[in-house]
């Protein structure tokens, strides 16, 4: 699960869980949060969008079956920047074909 800081990565992944997402504070590198769906298990892997801290996202690509890509819909002024940053994502040859849900 990736995009920008303060996007609503942590307060979706809480609410997936059937947590209050609210208190929620910025992810210093990645939180892991285990799912059990039917017969399936699901590991998330909640990862830090800070600038500095999305040097890190590549380091999950391989072993992810897809990506979650979450935006603040509602912050315009971001849309740029989150542009930018979904295609780089998009664009790595370890994502390249693997669904994803924005
Ligand atoms: N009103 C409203 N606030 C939200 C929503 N989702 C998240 N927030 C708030 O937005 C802030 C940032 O949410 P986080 O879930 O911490 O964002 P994040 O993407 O995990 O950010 P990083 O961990 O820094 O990458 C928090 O104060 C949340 O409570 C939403 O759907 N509606
Ligand atoms: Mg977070």
């Amino acid at each position: 699960m990736v995009g920008l800081d303060n996007a609503g990565k942590t307060a979706t992944a809480k609410g997936i869980q059937g947590e209050y997402p609210e208190d929620v504070a910025p992810t210093v590198g990645f939180s892991k949060i285990d799912l059990r769906q039917g017969k399936f298990e699901i590991t998330i892997f909640d990862l830090g969008g800070g600038k500095r801290i999305r040097g890190i996202w590549k380091n999950y690509y391989a072993e992810s079956y897809g990506v979650i890509f979450v935006v603040d819909s509602s912050d315009e002024e971001r849309m740029e920047e989150t542009k930018e940053t979904m295609s780089e994502v998009l664009r790595h040859p370890r994502i390249s074909g693997k669904p994803i849900l924005v």
